[in-house]
């Protein structure tokens, strides 16, 4: 199994790599690409841990190298915000950097699996599909938008203000990632209650947990630790599924025929093919249908922007 890693020097892809370098399963490769010369050194660096991962490392304008061969491919290269940005003030730098990474991985790894984590996911996605179609290689069960820091967030919030132990709580976050299209199904909690204040509080402090960080790091960046957990563990999901494992089940922004828009994130089995179903979320309460609709146009609209940047 290889899994590269590309923006590996940064925030999220150190922490995502030294994560990966020690729980990827025996016998894995790690690829780790970044436009810093920093690169071959933090491979260096994690090589020196003992697990029977092999970890090599490139930088430069050419991330070809990296990518040969692999089965999958995590990306984080990009700009972050700063306090007083949204997400779509990425776009400018973020959309031309995703655009030509996937151009390479249409080049040199066709098959491979694509996990989108820069910023504006909802609009990165369309964009990595855009490249895969204008090169003939696009397979929507290949290409996922990474929401899985949305729905850990959920989980250690709702334990927390529940007082549940975190390993039993399980939530569906439907949409997107970026403001109100983030949808905690809360209603769907098992074993738990809310009343309509806690739902209203819970929903804002999920869906605004990013600018949490952003304003918390004053200026250092966004979320790094917190969103290399949550790539390993879809990462780590996706490997699963590849070898074979029955019911592994991620939510995650993916082209599965949503009625509501082209991208949306819900619940997907993984497997040897990527994506191998997605699931409908089941029923929502009132609140929940109320928030979905409104949050579409936004949605859309990113999405939208996406499409158009590549045409
Ligand atoms: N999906 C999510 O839930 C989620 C969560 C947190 C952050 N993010 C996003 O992830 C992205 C990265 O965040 P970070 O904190 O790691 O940022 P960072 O600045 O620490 O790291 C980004 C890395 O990308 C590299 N890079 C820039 N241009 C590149 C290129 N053309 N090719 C290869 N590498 C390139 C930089 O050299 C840097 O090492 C941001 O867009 C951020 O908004 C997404
Ligand atoms: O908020 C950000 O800009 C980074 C990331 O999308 C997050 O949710 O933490």
């Amino acid at each position: 199994m290889k899994v590269a890693v590309l923006g590996a020097a940064g925030g999220i892809g150190q922490a995502l790599a030294l994560l990966l370098k020690t729980q990827l399963p025996a016998g894995s490769a790690l690829s780790l690409y970044d436009i810093a010369p920093v690169t071959p050194g933090v491979a260096v660096d994690l090589s020196h841990i003992p697990t029977d991962v092999d970890v090599k490392g490139f930088a430069g304008e050419d991330s070809s190298a990296a990518l040969v061969d692999a089965d999958i491919v995590l990306i984080s290269a990009g700009v972050a915000r700063k306090p007083g940005m949204d997400r779509s003030d990425l776009f400018n730098i973020n959309a031309g950097i995703v655009k030509n990474l996937v151009q390479k991985c249409a080049d040199n790894c066709p098959k491979a699996l694509i996990g989108i984590i820069t910023n504006p996911v909802n609009t990165t996605v369309a964009i990595a599909a855009e490249v895969l179609k204008k090169a003939g290689v696009y397979d929507k069960n290949r290409l996922f938008g990474i929401t899985t820091l949305d729905v850990i967030r959920s989980e250690t919030f709702i334990a927390a203000a529940k007082g549940l132990n975190v390993a039993d709580v399980k939530v569906n976050v439907i949409g997107g990632h970026s403001g109100v299209t983030i949808l905690p199904l809360l209603s769907q909690v098992e074993g738990v209650t809310f009343t309509d204040e806690e739902v209203a509080a819970l929903t804002t402090r999920i869906q605004n947990a990013g600018t949490e960080v952003v304003e918390a790091k004053a200026g250092g960046g966004s979320a790094t630790l917190s969103m290399g957990q949550a790539a390993c563990r879809f990462g780590l999901s996706l490997v699963r599924g590849l070898q074979g494992e029955a019911n592994v089940i991620e939510c995650a922004y993916v082209d599965g025929g949503s009625e509501h828009a082209e991208f949306f994130a819900q619940p997907v089995l993984l497997g040897k093919q990527g994506a191998e179903k997605v699931f409908e979320y089941g029923d929502v309460s009132a609140f929940e249908a109320d928030a979905r609709d409104s949050m579409l146009v936004t949605l859309k609209g990113d999405i939208e922007l996406g499409i158009n940047f590549v045409k």
